[in-house]
């Protein structure tokens, strides 16, 4: 059986949709941000805190899990910098529970979701994993600080890993069923959208003097079903006892400003957006642009969605969350 804790969320969710129809799956959420109803129904849900550690023995105690995935954090970037307090403790503190739970119950194969933001301000056009992490935010510090705390623990108690920094995540999944749901939506796509779809009024880019071609951020927008197939490979190559820990970049490899995302949505919609230019967003890089080569190269993962295939689905998933109301989830 394989735990996924954070399982109840935006990536997680769409990672258990697919991890059902080959292994068995427990999810563990304290639904603080993410939603219970877009947990398939075939997966085993428990809410719940990893930072609780006799929640923890519990759960381990009760069903035999031979890996663990982990999504389990806060992840805004700008609240990050207003409240670091709330990062450090949940996103380091309660990993370190996971992780002696883990240990004391035997459980060796982890997947880690980190981030681009562990990289800080990029010194190269498209970033590999050999390039220097200096977050700027403690979301970055803190998933760089868990990245290392796995690396340890690995050289010391034969933990396996892979710690995936994901770019940036967007889409929904291919059935509709499931998509980007936060509450406040912070995330660029989906701000667009609902505005597109009529419930929200304007969209604010923040910054159009950054030191990029239009002089708005650039970002690697990823699939969020793109990722959950990296972790479905990396599972496999862990319990094949082959690539034992391994820390990979999951991008397109393609930047996109602010304001060609708010084009390309526009186009695809049909529908025109209002756009005002507000300051600048605490903790924005310039730019964030992903080399997944090696990823590739070790375990044959290619991205297979690009920026229009992820807007469309995206768009599907709105429309279909419209329809059925905001109070459904
Ligand atoms: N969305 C992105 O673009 C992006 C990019 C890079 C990295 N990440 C990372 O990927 C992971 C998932 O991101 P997401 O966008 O799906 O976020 P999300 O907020 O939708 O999902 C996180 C889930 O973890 C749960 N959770 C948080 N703290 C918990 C705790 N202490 N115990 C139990 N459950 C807890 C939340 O309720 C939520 O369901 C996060 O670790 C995030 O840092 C996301
Ligand atoms: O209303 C908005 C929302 C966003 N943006 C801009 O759009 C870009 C993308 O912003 P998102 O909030 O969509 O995504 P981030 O790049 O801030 O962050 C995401 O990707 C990061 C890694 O690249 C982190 O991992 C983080 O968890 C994840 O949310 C940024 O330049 C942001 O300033 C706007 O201009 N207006």
């Amino acid at each position: 059986m394989i735990l996924v804790a954070g399982g109840a969320g935006y990536i997680g969710s769409h990672l258990v949709k697919e991890l059902v129809k080959k292994e068995k799956v427990i999810v563990i959420d304290n639904l603080s941000t993410g939603h219970q109803k877009m947990v398939d129904e075939n997966a085993v849900f428990v809410k719940g805190d990893i930072g609780d550690k006799s929640f923890l023995e519990e759960i381990f105690a009760s069903f035999p899990i031979k890996a663990v995935m982990h999504f389990a954090a806060n992840s805004l970037v700008g609240e990050s910098v207003l409240h670091p307090k709330k990062y450090y403790e949940n996103n380091v503190g309660s990993t370190m529970t996971l992780l002696h739970v883990m240990l004391k119950y035997g459980v060796k194969h982890l997947i880690f979701s980190s981030t681009a933001a562990t990289y800080g301000i990029p010194t190269a056009g498209i970033i590999d994993e050999t390039h220097p992490t200096l977050p700027i935010t403690p979301y970055g510090q803190s998933k760089l600080m868990v990245e290392q705390i796995i690396q340890d623990y690995a050289k010391a108690y034969d933990l396996r890993f892979v710690s995936f920094r994901y770019f940036n995540a967007a889409g929904a999944h291919d059935s509709g069923e499931i998509g980007e749901l936060h509450s406040p939506e912070t995330h660029l796509i989906p701000i667009v959208l609902q505005h597109l779809a009529g419930v929200r009024k304007k969209v604010s880019i923040f910054g159009d003097d950054y030191d990029t071609p239009d002089g708005t951020c650039m970002r690697d927008y990823i699939h969020v079903t793109d990722i959950a197939n990296a972790h479905i490979l990396a599972l496999e190559s862990l319990l094949e006892g082959n690539r034992a820990t391994a820390i990979y970049n999951l991008g397109n490899g393609q930047g996109y400003s602010v304001k060609e995302i708010i084009e390309t949505c526009e186009r695809l919609t049909g529908v025109k957006a209002n756009v005002d230019v507000f300051e600048r967003r605490n903790g924005d890089p310039a730019r964030l642009v992903a080399s997944s080569k090696k990823i590739e190269q070790e375990l044959g993962w290619v991205p297979k969605r690009n920026i229009e295939q992820i807007i469309v689905s995206a768009w599907k998933w709105h429309q279909h969350h419209k329809s059925l109301g905001t109070t459904i989830l």
